[in-house]
C-alpha cells in the first residue's frame, strides 16, 4: 500500500532540509505543508509565538504532550540552554518512527527523549525514569481532551513547581474549552491567550500560556 501523510512529509525534510540544520527542517516542513499537503504541525506563525515563550522560560526540563512528526519537538529543541531536555510523548508508533527520523536529520537527538506510548501512562513515570524533580515547561499538543486529565495528572505527581509554564495549541481549533475553563478560572493559574491562526490557513486558533502559581 501506499505511503502515510507523516512518511511524505519525512521524505521532503530528507530531500530539502540540511542535516544537522535544525531551521532548514523546519522551513522544509512548513513549505511542504503550505505547497504540497496540510498537517497538523503547530505552524510558523503559531510557532513564533511557541519560540518566543521557550526563549523567555529558557527551561531546563521541558515536556512535549504528542510529538506528531516531531516539528514542535525541534523548534523547542533548538532553543533550549546547554545541557538542558525535552521529553516527548508520543502513542502511535507511525508517528513516533517518522518523528525519530526527523529529529536526527535536525541533529538535535542528544537533546531530546521520545517516550512512545500514551501520556496518561507516561507521566507517572517521569520522575523515576529521567531523575527530573520538576517540569519547567510543558507543550500540550495531544487529544484535546487529554488536556485536563494530563494538566492534573501533572499537578498529582508533583511534576509542576511556582513558575512552570504550560502552554497549549488549538485552545480555539480544534478547541479545548474544559482546558480553557480549567485554567482561567483556577486561582493556581495565570493565563494569558495568544491570538493566532490555524497552522498554514487564515482560520483562527490560538496559544493559551498557564503559570503555575504553586
Ligand atoms: C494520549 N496521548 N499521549 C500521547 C499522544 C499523542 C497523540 C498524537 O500525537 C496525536 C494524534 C492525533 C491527534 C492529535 C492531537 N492534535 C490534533 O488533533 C490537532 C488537530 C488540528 C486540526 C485542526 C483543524 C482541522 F480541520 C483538522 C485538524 C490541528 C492541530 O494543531 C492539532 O494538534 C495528537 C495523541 C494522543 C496522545
Ligand atoms: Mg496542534
Amino acid at each position: 500500500t501506499g505511503s502515510s501523510r507523516p512518511q511524505r512529509l519525512l521524505k521532503a525534510v530528507q530531500r530539502n532540509a540540511a542535516k544537522g540544520d535544525p531551521q532548514s527542517v523546519i522551513s522544509a516542513i512548513d513549505y511542504f505543508c503550505r505547497h504540497s499537503e496540510w498537517a497538523m504541525n503547530v505552524g510558523d506563525e503559531k510557532g513564533s509565538i511557541l519560540d518566543s515563550v521557550v526563549s523567555e522560560v529558557s527551561p531546563t526540563t521541558a515536556l512535549e504532550l504528542g510529538t506528531y512528526c516531531g516539528y514542535s519537538t525541534v523548534r523547542i529543541a533548538r532553543l533550549l540552554p546547554p545541557g538542558a531536555s525535552l521529553i516527548t510523548l508520543e502513542f502511535n508508533p507511525d508517528y513516533a518512527a517518522v518523528a525519530r527520523q526527523v529529529i536526527a536529520h535536525s541533529g538535535l537527538q542528544d537533546k531530546i527523549h521520545l517516550v512512545e506510548g500514551p501520556s496518561g501512562d507516561s507521566i507517572p513515570k517521569l520522575k523515576e525514569r529521567f531523575g527530573i524533580t520538576s517540569l519547567d515547561f510543558v507543550f500540550l499538543d495531544h487529544w484535546k481532551d487529554r488536556y485536563v486529565p494530563d494538566t492534573k495528572l501533572l499537578e498529582e505527581c508533583g511534576l509542576l513547581r511556582k513558575g512552570s509554564v504550560l502552554l497549549a495549541d488549538n485552545v480555539i481549533c480544534p478547541g479545548a474549552p474544559e482546558y480553557l475553563d480549567y485554567v482561567r478560572n483556577n486561582p493556581r493559574y495565570e493565563s494569558r491567550y495568544f491570538q493566532s491562526h490555524l497552522e498554514y490557513t487564515n482560520v483562527e486558533d490560538g496559544l493559551e500560556k498557564s503559570v503555575f502559581l504553586g
